[in-house]
């Protein structure tokens, strides 16, 4: 659940490049703790120049980035141990296995215990399903088990936060399942997951929360079931006589009408009219009505509403 404490929080958080470029433009994000917070936005948007600012990788130019209730990048030493990251993607050495891999990581931590590092290591391996694979080596692995071996990494110490930027970037559907599903076990005792991705189906199924990016800026920010609900619900009519339909829906108030092929779609006029009415009205008409309905909005159409631009992303 989440409580009153944000588990990130940026004010002004600002970042120009040394070439001028604007990516990140005055953020004022709150990642409440508990949550499973989706950071979402199209390439380029600006998340990943958020997320290296959150981890004291760089700089911002003006603004403030606190972390677990630290100022960063200040802090750093201190809140860095209690955040698990994957950052920059998967890069274990090819040659040996995942254990070994672990093993190396843990080995360059200056404040874990040698004595207890083998069972930490299997642990952690178990926790992403990587028990049976542990011996292989990292170059057999699918890039969905190097995205697992990551998270193990993350995982071997105790943490309050993990921040994942795009942790299915890559992986084929069953992959990115897999981790989805992983991600959501994470946080059931109580972790605040920080995620970035720019698949908008992914924070539907994934997130509790989210922030929405466009060109560095925040559009808005929120739990998801708030932020889909403002998206409107649509009007979808399925008919041989589409263009019809769509003429008489205008008339009766219908806006943002789209046609393809047979369908008809479109916001529903303002106020609380029997969406029945409009029915009658086609079929009055002569439309021939195939299909009559009502489609919930989605995060897409929230995001296209608020930003006034689509989504523009492949897979
Ligand atoms: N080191 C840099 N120097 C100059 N410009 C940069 C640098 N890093 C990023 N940018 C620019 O800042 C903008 C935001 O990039 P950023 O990587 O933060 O976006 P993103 O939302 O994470 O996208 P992606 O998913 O593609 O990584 C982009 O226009 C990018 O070209």
């Amino acid at each position: 659940m989440a409580d009153a404490f944000a588990a990130v929080e940026t004010r002004g958080l600002t970042k120009r490049f040394r070439g001028g470029q604007l990516a990140v433009d005055h953020l004022d994000l709150t990642v409440p703790a508990g949550t499973v917070f989706g950071f979402l936005g199209p390439n380029g948007s600006g998340k990943t120049t958020t997320i290296r600012m959150l981890m004291g990788l760089i700089e911002p130019t003006s603004g403030t980035a606190q972390v677990l209730g630290r100022r960063m990048p200040d802090a750093a030493r201190t809140v860095l141990p209690q955040v698990g990251a994957l950052i920059e993607g998967p890069a274990p050495y090819a040659f040996r296995s995942g254990r070994d891999n672990l093993l190396r990581y843990d080995a360059a931590d200056p404040t874990a215990d040698p004595r207890t590092r083998a069972a930490r290591v299997d642990a952690a391996l178990e926790r992403v399903g990587l028990g049976a694979a542990a011996g292989k080596k990292a170059k057999a692995y699918s890039l969905g088990m190097k995205q697992r071996l990551g998270l193990a990494a993350a995982l071997l110490r105790p943490r309050r936060l993990l921040v994942l930027d795009e942790p299915t970037n890559g992986l084929d559907p069953q992959g990115m399942r897999e981790i989805r599903a992983l991600i959501r076990e994470l946080a059931q005792d109580g972790r605040t997951v920080f995620l970035s991705s720019h698949l908008l189906d992914e924070i539907e199924q994934v997130c509790t929360h989210a922030a929405v990016m466009a060109r560095g800026r925040l559009v808005v920010q929120g739990p998801v079931a708030e932020l889909a609900a403002r998206a409107q619900d649509r009007i979808a009519v399925t008919t041989p006589d589409a263009g019809d339909a769509a003429r008489i829906l205008k008339e009766h108030g219908v806006t943002g009408l789209t046609v393809t092929e047979d369908r008809v779609t479109g916001e529903p006029p303002p106020g609380d009219r029997d969406p029945a009415e409009l029915n009658a009205a086609l079929v009055h008409a002569g439309v021939r009505v195939r299909a009559f309905g009502l489609e919930r909005g989605t995060l897409e159409d929230a995001f296209v509403a608020l930003t006034g631009e689509g989504f523009d992303v492949a897979g």
